[in-house]
């Protein structure tokens, strides 16, 4: 655990969301202070949010269970049967984040459990008991903090409380529990955990935990700093299309997972909880009004155009 009040790490602040959600003095100073980070490092933790830590527990102990399980038992829920609202597992080394930013590296040192309710996956499996009501009822909790969370980015930027609301309707929100193993042989040349990148959509909810080799936030000066981890609070960031949405005056902060020390072998699992926050498809992202006063960068494009665009640009089928 690191002291929030390191120097290294004061860029990005820790904020009582209580007093917005309760709609009490000091709501507006919580306002301000989110405005701030999202126009500074795009990056925030959040405390007084209200989520359950009973249901944050279960979903972590019981993925940890099916991360512990045989690997033929895994890969059976990374088929690709598109069962709407199943469940996707990927293994070890079978994404690299930094593709995304044209950088050629090995897979990332991790493996993933993947969720969303209008998503495709495979069917849920039986064992660890219990762990679809989990993914469920975690997914719920990220919904509820996702709308706080609007209403307050709507009262920042100067906006109807509900503004958003309409473009989540029918969301492509993603919840994903990530394993990062112990490092018993050293990475190979170039893996990190999590490679360099942006995250694509709206914006990211992620429970963290402290552990050596932990997520890295780059300053706009290119430095990178280790994000604080704060006990029961969320790491917020802003994601590209939200970026885009605020004609690029709120900022989607690349970071990665850095790799655990050499030698630090049973102490260093790392297991993070992101809820990645994407509008309907049908959303479009157009230059928010009260951004647009010196002209809007972008044309307007609906949210699934905007992520095919992303993606062949990523992976370079133009
Ligand atoms: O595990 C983490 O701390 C961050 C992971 C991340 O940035 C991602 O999956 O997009
Ligand atoms: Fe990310």
């Amino acid at each position: 655990m690191q002291d929030a009040t390191d120097p290294q790490v004061s860029d990005i602040p820790v904020i009582d969301v209580g007093p917005f959600i309760r709609q009490e003095a000091g709501a507006a100073q919580v306002v301000r202070g989110i405005e701030q980070a999202a126009r500074d490092t795009g990056f925030f933790l959040v405390t007084g949010h209200g989520v359950s830590p009973a249901t944050t527990a279960r979903l972590y102990t019981l993925a940890r269970a099916y991360f512990d399980l045989p690997e033929d038992y895994k890969r059976a829920h990374g088929r690709g049967t598109g069962v709407p609202g199943g469940v996707s597992f990927s293994p070890l080394a079978d994404e690299a984040l930094a593709a995304t930013k044209g950088i050629e590296t090995p897979g990332d040192y991790k493996e993933s459990l993947n969720f969303g309710r209008r998503l495709p996956g495979d069917a849920w499996p039986d064992a660890p008991e219990g762990l679809e009501a989990a993914f469920g009822d975690y997914f719920s909790e990220m919904e509820t903090l996702a709308r706080h969370l609007r209403r307050i980015f709507c009262s920042a930027i100067g906006l109807d409380p509900d503004y958003f609301e309409p473009a989540f309707e029918n969301h492509l929100s993603a919840l994903r529990v990530i394993n990062y193993p112990e490092q018993e042989e050293s990475p190979l040349p170039g893996q990190l955990r999590a490679g360099v990148h942006t995250d694509y959509g709206f914006m990211t909810i992620l429970r963290s935990e402290a552990s050596s080799g932990g997520l890295q936030v780059q300053r706009r000066d290119g430095q990178w700093l280790d994000a604080p981890c704060v006990e029961g609070a969320y790491v917020i960031n802003i994601a590209d299309a939200f970026m885009r949405w605020t004609n690029d005056e709120w900022v989607s902060t690349p970071h990665r997972v850095a790799n655990p020390p050499a030698g630090k072998g049973g102490s260093s699992r790392r297991q993070s909880i992101p809820f990645f926050v994407n509008p309907g498809k049908e959303t479009l992202i157009s230059c928010l009004e009260p951004f647009c006063a010196g002209g809007a960068k972008y044309e307007p494009i609906t949210y699934g155009d905007y992520i095919e665009l992303k993606t062949r640009q990523a992976f370079g089928q133009r």
